[in-house]
């Protein structure tokens, strides 16, 4: 992968034919490939920038500790634009460590250690995440995994199991609820709450399960033609080849209190 990054801060995985690339920047899962033709699911700006100080563009960036504009620090939080460590690796799984520095402390000032851990299995990505207080006194957070899951057409895009789920929509201010499969033919940005814990991404020609486990919210993001656009590192007919559906945990804030402990787990499966 000749993306312009630096090779030491990307974490390649193999399973089979099946493969994925991490980058420590963020903990950013950057690609995953399927199959024989090694087809690639995720999508990834290609002006997304690697200057290890900008989110990159694409792929699945960690959300942490906050969904959103923030008060304390940058929109979606640190850990997204923070150098994670690898702590343990095999083959086919690599497990990402965070925690807190002086840079975090200066704006978020508690002590946490988050493990990721990305398992690659047969046509299966997995995702889980185990966010600990390592401080003395609670703190609290709240956290998403930003999937931009790649589609062939958006035109011919769907996405099954938020039927009757409530949402709330950021761009038009009126919340409401699903009716039928999500379509979109126009900027979406919504959060649907309580969401089924299995959703289906379908192109027409292939589809991804999106599975999910302690993470009750659904986002929904695509910026459409002039979000695209306007976006510097966002290509701009991304619109027509991404939607974003992201698990997260964003409504209520969790509390952890000290030496408490959050585990969560979201997978992306292709159906067969
Ligand atoms: O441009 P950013 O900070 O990566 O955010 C992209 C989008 O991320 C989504 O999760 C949010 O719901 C949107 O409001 C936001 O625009």
């Amino acid at each position: 992968m000749s993306l312009g990054c630096d090779e030491n801060d990307l974490v390649h995985l193999k399973l089979g034919e099946d493969t994925a690339v991490i980058h420590l920047f963020g903990a950013t899962i950057l690609s995953w490939r399927t199959g024989r033709e090694r087809s690639e699911n995720l999508f990834l700006s290609k002006t997304a920038v690697f200057d290890n100080k900008k989110a990159i563009r694409g792929g699945v960036p960690f959300v942490f500790p906050n969904f959103g504009p923030w008060s304390l620090g940058p929109q979606h939080g640190f850990a997204r634009t923070s150098m994670w460590s690898l702590s343990e690796r095999e083959p086919h799984e690599a497990v990402l460590r965070l925690t807190e520095t002086e840079a975090t402390l200066a704006m978020w000032p508690f002590k946490f250690e988050i493990k990721y851990t990305v398992t690659l299995a047969s046509d299966a990505l997995h995702m889980t995440v185990d966010v600990r207080n390592t401080d003395t006194k609670p703190w609290d957070f709240t956290l998403l995994l930003h999937s931009y899951l790649r589609v062939s057409d958006i035109a011919s895009t769907s996405i099954k199991g938020l039927e009757k789920a409530f949402y709330i929509d950021k761009i038009h201010g009126k919340n409401s609820s699903q009716e039928g499969d999500v379509r979109i033919d126009a900027a979406i940005d919504r959060v649907y709450c309580s969401t089924n814990d299995v959703l289906e991404v379908s192109d027409g020609s292939r589809t991804i399960i999106v599975e999910k486990r302690g993470l009750p919210e659904t986002v929904v993001w695509n910026p459409w033609i002039e979000g695209s656009a306007k976006t510097s590192d966002l290509d701009d007919d991304a619109w027509e080849r991404m939607v974003c559906v992201e698990p997260g945990k964003v409504q209520d804030r969790v509390t952890l209190q000290a030496k408490e402990v959050f585990i969560a787990k979201a997978s992306l499966r292709l159906a067969k």
